[in-house]
């Protein structure tokens, strides 16, 4: 079995207390740790990149750096060819000093690099400018550095952090390195999964440096990684009855595709019945594509009532438009007290009229950023400048569960719990594919999960159905192609 601390997720501030915990509390010195990790992200670069032998070395002037001189003095005495440039001169003490001493000892040289200055032939550069300790956006001439090591078009190792991102948030307050591999020391930072982190920090692996179990046992981690799941098999004596009907509401002039989208997906998601409430102008398309979804013509508020009755989960808001009829049918839907999904323009209504809502009623929210911005009443910016901040935040202030969607998609619940999803990929950025998971979250909802599990397990399904028809390449990717994968993956038969 995995060890509990690898799905675990910590803050920078949780992370410090782990490495204290590991110098203070079990008495393993902070240069012992240096060594540790400087030994296990050059072992993760000699299995990446078995075939290299002539690498650089950057290193900042903190811990981080000094992470990276002991990795040069490891891989100098393992035969490597091994340039090594420092950000900073020399000073006198700490373990960082102490580490580039020994390096220099060993029989590297270590280079003070100007900017202007080329970088040095390598088949590789290690990144070990700033780790946890980034304090302000990189600036000259650590900037220049950064992006010299981007464009040098060969592989990049990150240690514990790639130099620029901030591993609380996942926001890159300016330049950033875009690694290959981070290697990451002691305890997963949160910041890794989600927002710009994707873009910098290529794959993440954990090193937690011949640390005993106890370390992480005393730390209750801020959030978690997802985890696959799917649900158990259909009872052999099911009936449509007992999987739920999903009320698809949407579909404005002009947007059938939306509620089509969510309609099918909450088929293909194992709801027992699927309606569609919208402009009596879609129902023919409707019917033709996808005869399996009941699609009714819902003119007004009156026409949704013997709707209303018959469903038992609500999914608000795919091409609703925030225009009367949206804002009516709106109003209806979430009179009726009903579990709930609220997406795109579902959500841009309860910006302009907001309400918390009860909890022994599930109701998950799924914005994107805008979206989240406008409920917050900031700026898209400021949501990405924290996107834990931002999800908690809704999840408390509406008293619902909620997905801040993007390339590491949160969930969070009211009172601080949050999951990170690490799959998906940007061939997901193209129309639809937020209707889709709307479809998804409300079908589980319609089978008896909670709205926790509901957009956990949605969140999960939904990106890695996206991973999975990536396959064929990103670029084209549509909503639909996800369909076909989902199935597969909510039945178990896809690992
Ligand atoms: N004993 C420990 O605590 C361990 C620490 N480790 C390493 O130590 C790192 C943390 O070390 P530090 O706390 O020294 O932090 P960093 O090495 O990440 O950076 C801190 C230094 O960079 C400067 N700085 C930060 N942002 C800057 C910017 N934008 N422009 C210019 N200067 C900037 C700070 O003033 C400080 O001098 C971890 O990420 C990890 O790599 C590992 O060696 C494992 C053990
Ligand atoms: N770069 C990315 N990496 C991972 N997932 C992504 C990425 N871009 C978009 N997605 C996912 O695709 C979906 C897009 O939803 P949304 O923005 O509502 O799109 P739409 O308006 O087309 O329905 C979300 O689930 C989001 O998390
Ligand atoms: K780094």
């Amino acid at each position: 079995m995995t060890a509990p601390h690898r799905h675990a997720l910590y803050t920078v501030a949780q992370v410090r207390a782990l490495d204290r915990a590991a110098i203070d509390g079990l008495g393993i010195p902070g240069y012992e740790l240096m060594r540790r990790a400087a030994a296990a992200a050059f072992a993760a670069l000699r299995r990446h990149w078995p075939q290299v032998r002539r690498i650089a070395v950057h290193c900042g002037p903190g811990n981080n750096g000094g992470d990276g001189f002991l990795l040069a003095l490891q891989a100098h005495e393992a035969g490597f060819e091994v340039r090594v440039l420092a950000l900073a001169d020399a000073s006198g003490e700490g373990d960082a000093a102490r580490a580039r001493a020994a390096c220099e000892r060993g029989g590297v040289a270590v280079r003070r690099w100007r900017e202007g200055e080329p970088l040095p032939e390598a088949e590789l550069h290690v990144d070990a400018l700033y780790g946890t300790g980034l304090s302000r956006p990189p600036g000259a001439p650590a900037s220049a550095l950064i992006e010299a090591i981007n464009a040098s078009g060969v592989p990049i190792l990150a240690l514990d952090v790639p130099s620029g991102l901030d591993a609380d948030t996942g926001h890159c307050p300016g330049v950033a390195v875009r690694a290959d591999l981070t290697v990451s020391f002691i305890g997963a930072k949160r910041g890794l999964h989600t927002g710009q982190a994707p873009a910098c920090t290529g794959r993440v692996e954990l090193a937690t440096l011949g640390l005993p179990e106890t370390l992480w046992q005393a730390a209750v981690p801020d959030a978690h990684l997802l985890q696959p799941a799917t649900l158990p098999p259909r009872p052999r004596d099911a009936h449509k009855g007992r999987s739920g009907h999903v009320l698809v509401i949407g579909g404005d002039h002009g947007t059938a595709g939306a509620i089509r989208l969510c309609g099918e997906a909450a088929l293909r998601a194992g709801a027992g019945l699927v309606s569609v409430a919208t402009r009596a102008g879609h129902l023919p398309a409707l019917n033709a594509a996808r005869p399996e979804l009941m699609a009714h013509a819902a003119d007004g508020p009156q026409a949704l009532e013997p709707l209303l009755a018959r469903a038992t989960v609500l999914a608000v808001g795919p091409g609703l438009g925030q225009g009367a009829w949206g804002h009516a049918l709106w109003l209806t839907a979430l009179d009726a007290s009903l579990p709930l999904v609220l997406d795109a323009d579902g959500l841009n209504l309860l910006a302009r009229e907001p309400r918390r809502f009860q909890h022994d009623r599930p109701v998950v929210l799924t914005p994107h950023p805008g979206e989240a911005a406008r409920l917050l009443g900031c700026d898209t910016a400021t949501v990405g400048r924290d996107r834990f901040a931002a999800a908690r935040s809704l999840a408390d202030h509406f008293g619902a569960v909620v997905v801040l969607k993007g390339a590491g998609s949160l969930i969070a619940a009211p009172g601080g719990r949050l999951d990170v999803c690490p799959w998906g990929n940007p061939g997901m950025a193209s129309g639809g594919m937020g209707d889709l998971l709307t479809g998804i979250i409300a079908a589980l909802l319609a089978q008896g999960c909670s709205a926790w599990q509901a957009a956990g397990l949605g969140v999960g399904l939904h990106a890695r159905a996206g991973d999975r028809a990536a396959r064929e390449g990103e670029r084209g990717l549509l909503a639909g192609d996800l369909l076909a994968p989902l199935r597969r993956l909510l039945n178990g038969l896809d690992a």
